[in-house]
């Protein structure tokens, strides 16, 4: 029984706008999927529960640079750096094709998938996801609660000022973070579930708990954490690297 990680690294960062994929992009020093990893492997949960064996997805022609990058965690962690697909859910089936390939893989009963976006997703946010599957929920996923007035509105092509349709009552909304965390079992037959639409941006499931839903079983949240936060602008990565309150 171990956990084992897919962190997502194929992106090509496009909305970032900088020279390399946004994986590879320096924040304080470290690429942004390095701080990512070490993350992912300073968690400790119940019992020294920790990741075992991380896949990483890397952009096809940056396979090399990645594990590269990620060189110096091989002593800590069994570590295989694939490349990516079209999509984050194309991305994560190959992960997983690699992850129960490798015989130290296979061996893992819960999986984790990770953003390389959400570089400084805290040690205790792993640890938290790794207890609420270890204590039964068999998809976990981190949330945290919407601050802003959310309105469903009627978007047309080509049409600038929308009409709102109602204000969605928020107290129930989470905004949804990684890493998510899954039995492996479960997370196999999700993905296999929805494979005929990995490799269609708009078919894709957004995050893998959304597979999980398409299947029919239960998704559970836990606490997420701002630190968390998404890198997907420039204005992101700047908010990324001011000055913060480090994990405890
Ligand atoms: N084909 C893809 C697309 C995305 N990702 C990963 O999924 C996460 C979330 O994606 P996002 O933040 O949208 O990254 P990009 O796709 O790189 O951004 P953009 O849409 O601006 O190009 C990132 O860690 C990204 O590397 C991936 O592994 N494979
Ligand atoms: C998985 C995710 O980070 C959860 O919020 C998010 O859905 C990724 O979305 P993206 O459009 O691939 O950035």
């Amino acid at each position: 029984m171990s956990v084992a990680a897919v962190l997502t690294a194929a992106g090509s960062g496009s909305r970032l706008g900088h020279s390399l994929p946004k994986a590879l992009v320096p924040l304080g020093g470290q690429s942004l999927v390095a701080h990512a990893a070490r993350n992912l492997l300073a968690a400790r949960a119940a019992g020294d529960d920790r990741v075992r064996v991380l896949v990483v997805t890397a952009p096809a022609f940056h396979v090399d640079a990645i594990a590269r990058e990620l060189a110096d965690l091989t002593d800590q962690v069994a570590l295989l750096v694939v490349a990516g697909g079209a999509t984050r859910q194309a991305s994560v089936a190959a992960g997983l094709a690699a992850l129960v390939a490798d015989p130290r893989g296979a061996e893992a009963d819960v999986v984790l998938v990770h953003d390389a976006a959400r570089p400084l997703a805290p040690a205790s946010l792993v640890a938290r996801v790794i207890d609420a599957v270890r204590d039964g929920h068999p998809a976990v996923v981190p949330g945290v609660p919407v601050t802003d007035t959310i309105k469903r509105v009627a978007p047309h092509r080509g049409v600038t000022v929308e009409p709102v349709l109602e204000t969605v009552p928020r107290t129930v909304l989470r905004a949804i973070q990684t890493p998510q965390g899954f039995t492996t079992e479960l997370l196999l037959r999700a993905h296999a579930h929805g494979a005929e639409d990995a490799h269609d941006e708009a078919l894709s499931a957004s995050d893998d708990a959304g597979l999980v839903e398409r299947l029919g079983e239960p998704v559970w949240v836990v606490a997420g954490d701002a630190r968390a936060a998404k890198i997907t602008t420039l204005r992101d990565l700047q908010v990324a690297d001011l000055p913060t309150e480090s994990d405890e």
